[in-house]
């Protein structure tokens, strides 16, 4: 579609969500990673002139490592990639350099082929980076393995160091070792577990503990996946190590045995010396390829690369740790995925075992006057729950819940708006007023209401406000309305103050509906903002519904959103959206292929720790009026004046919600739980100090496009 009319809204909007998911942002990273590729080039080159001169490339991609092989006059080239954009662009990639003869391309998962159906005999060398930040989460082991029986030449067999390597297999990246580091990260503590007891007036210690699902404890449900991933340098507020970095485990890609083996290793226990003082959030994991005995590719924190780092976070509430201490951590490989799992802290030759990762250390082995402390302290934590009690939420949904000056600015508007609709009702009218929450995901929102309607009358003028406010809340999960129950229950609030709402309905759109046939909503609480950084799909329809459906002096959360934006400029904006001509990609003619893919809206972006010169001061962009439509507009031109001569790459922006005329909560503020998002320019603009920029934002369909010019 986009090709036949480029600026096709609808097509433009689909196309921005549909290419993220067809192709990964990593591709852009890796091309412009010159160096990467510079290593593997060498390393290939080496082999081949070593005497590989049958290549197999295993999830090429863009066909570079495989072009590599060509080049350096690999006799026979053979490529496959499993996804079919990736196969197609590929395809392109090689007959754009003249190689689509010399280099045999499959559309296929490397597990399926064999000889000599797909390819004529066995290859004197694979190459592949069919990595993930946790190494193995691509499933490089079981490619290997399934390569050395079916696809490789057999190895070299020590015994005949002569044999040459025409006769003999070999893998590029021959190894990796992956190393690991103990720190401390509020950010990453705040994506995985609740670090408050009260939001918004809600006691939450009743509940119990609430995890993410990203938990290794040793008897891991499949449901989780044993780790998420982050930029370590880039993450808000940094990081504290507390460990010294430390080598996990080593594994040989061209050892067919070791490779067999990896997946029946015995567990491996480390103890890792606490060298500083400090909260047990998460163990850091990066890797190490080793492209041969010389060229080195590194994944690590420290590294200038663009790699992120596989974090497991420690879902303990007892991970206060001292110098001196030693944390005992467990390294497996189950199920094919790399697991590392703190099991233990020792302490003056006491071991304070965390149970498996759903409550403090309930099983403390030899007690001692301090390990009863400890675990005192951790049941006091829990004081009201069944310790065995967790819930488990998504990332984003607890990093919502940690956010308590939302919930405390949604209280207030709240409490404001429960108090103009009390002071305009007749004292005798007896039924209560209805809010509902539409909010997609885990909210509490619909309590807080609730609760303010059981408030005890502060004065003993006003009646008795008990049962003033019927809350509904439109939360699905089962899990979802139990945790609900629970602090409803906890906070004064009666089962029959709280109901959910209309579950399971076709659409999001259907939940908006009256409350009954008598009456209307008094307030209808919306989910504007996506953690992303982006606005709802929708949203301008639901509100619209919305707004049919409150009665009068009714009000919909929040009122009305402001996109603030400014000008920067960011290289590294620049590498991640897009590949930078062919100079990175060794020569080759990648970009323009590729580059079909880039997204002019950069996403999950932390602007608080992004490198980059901020060219303006922040400038209001547009507003959404979600209470009145006719003064919403699809297009607002903006002058902007330049504090900073440089290049404008990109527009971030962020938005102040505005919850009613006092209460507002900015998207881009320290304890937010959203992240930002940016316009990266088609061609940067080059400014000077005191011009004036025109910006002009465009809102179609919950998209936002933002052009700038002199
Ligand atoms: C320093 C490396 C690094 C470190 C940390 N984070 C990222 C990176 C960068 N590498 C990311 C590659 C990750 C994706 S793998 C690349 C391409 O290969 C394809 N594939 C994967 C397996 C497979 C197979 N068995 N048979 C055929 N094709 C296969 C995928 O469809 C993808 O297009």
């Amino acid at each position: 579609a986009l090709k036949l009319r480029p600026d096709f809204p609808e097509a433009k909007e689909n196309f921005y969500r549909v290419a993220n998911w067809l192709v990964e942002r990593w591709h852009f990273l890796m091309l412009n990673d010159h160096g990467r590729n510079h290593k593997y080039q060498l390393a290939i080159k080496k082999a081949v002139e070593g005497g590989c001169s049958s290549v197999l490339d295993i999830g090429t991609g863009t066909g570079i490592l495989g072009m590599c092989a060509k080049m350096a006059g690999a006799v026979e080239v053979y490529a496959c990639e499993l996804s079919k954009t990736m196969y197609e662009l590929a395809c392109e990639v090689l007959s754009s350099n003249g190689m689509a003869d010399g280099i045999k391309i499959l559309h296929k998962k490397s597990l399926d082929m064999e000889v000599p159906k797909d390819i004529p005999n066995r290859v004197s060398l694979v190459v592949t980076e069919t990595v993930d930040a946790g190494l193995f989460g691509e499933g490089i082991i079981e490619t290997l393995i399934h390569a050395w029986k079916n696809l490789l030449l057999p190895p070299p067999n020590p015994q005949q160091p002569l044999s040459s390597s025409a006769q003999t297999g070999r893998v590029i990246p021959a190894g990796a070792t992956v190393y690991g580091v103990a720190v401390q990260c509020e950010e990453i503590r705040r994506h995985h577990r609740l670090c408050v007891s009260s939001i918004g007036g809600l006691d939450l210690s009743m509940v119990g503990q609430i995890y993410s699902p990203v938990c290794c404890s040793a008897d891991s449900e499949d449901s989780t996946e044993p780790y998420t991933t982050e930029r370590l340098s880039r993450l808000r507020g940094g990081y504290v190590q507390l460990t010294q970095p430390f080598s996990a485990l080593d594994i040989d890609f061209n050892n067919p045995q070791e490779l067999e083996g990896l997946c029946s290793r015995e567990v491996q226990q480390l103890r890792l010396y606490v060298t500083q003082d400090g909260l047990l959030d998460a163990l850091a994991v990066w890797f190490q390829l080793h492209l041969d005995e010389d060229n080195h590719l590194s994944t690590g924190p420290q590294e200038e690369t663009c790699w992120e780092q596989a974090i497991y976070p420690v879902q303990t509430l007892f991970n206060a740790v001292k110098c001196g201490d030693e944390i005992l951590v467990e390294v497996s490989c189950k199920d094919s995925y790399l697991r590392l799992c703190c099991i233990a802290i020792i302490r003056d030759g006491h071991m304070f075992c965390f149970d498996s990762g759903t409550t403090g250390p309930s099983n403390i082995l030899p007690a001692n006057p301090e390990a009863a402390l400890c675990s005192a302290l951790a049941s006091l934590q829990t004081r009201h729950a069944q310790p065995s009690q967790a819930f488990t939420l998504e990332s984003s949904e607890i990093a919502l819940l940690n956010n308590t000056a939302y919930h405390i600015s949604f209280r207030k508007a709240m409490s404001t708006l429960l108090a103009s609709l009390q002071s305009a009702r007749s004292s005798q009218e007896l039924d209560p007023v209805f809010v509902l929450d539409v909010s997609e995901g885990f909210s509490v929102l619909s309590l807080i209401a609730a609760q303010l309607g059981f408030k005890p009358a502060e004065d003993k003028q006003t009646s008795n406000r008990s049962g003033l406010v019927k809350a509904y809340s439109s939360v699905e999960k089962e899990h979802h309305q139990m945790i609900l129950r629970l602090l409803a229950g906890a906070n004064g609030v009666p089962e029959s103050a709280l109901e959910f709402w209309l579950r399971h309905v076709e659409d999001d759109s259907a939940v908006l509906q009256r409350p009954n046939t008598q009456r209307l909503w008094s307030a209808i609480i919306l989910d504007c903002i996506e953690t992303c950084g982006l606005i709802r799909q929708k949203l301008l329809e639901k509100a619209s519904l919305a707004r049919c459906l409150l009665e009068d002096g009714g009000q919909i959360f929040p009122q009305r959103i402001v996109i603030h934006g400014m000008l920067v400029e960011s290289e590294t904006l620049l590498v991640e959206n897009a590949v930078q001509g062919t100079e990175p990609t060794l020569g080759f003619n990648i970009a323009p292929f590729i580059n079909q893919f880039t997204v002019p809206v950069h996403m999950f972006l932390d602007l608080s720790t992004l490198e980059c010169t901020r060219l303006s001061e922040p400038a209001e962009l547009f507003t959404l009026d979600l209470m009145n439509s006719t003064l919403n507009y699809t297009e607002k031109q903006v002058k902007v004046q330049v504090s900073t001569s440089g290049k404008i790459t990109a527009i971030p922006f962020w938005y102040r919600i505005e919850l009613d005329s006092e209460e507002s909560v900015i998207s881009f503020s320290p304890g937010s739980h959203w992240k930002q998002a940016a316009v990266v320019l088609q061609q940067p603009l080059v400014v000077s100090t005191g011009d004036w920029v025109q910006l002009s934002t465009r809102l179609h369909k919950s998209s936002i496009s933002i052009n700038a010019i002199k």
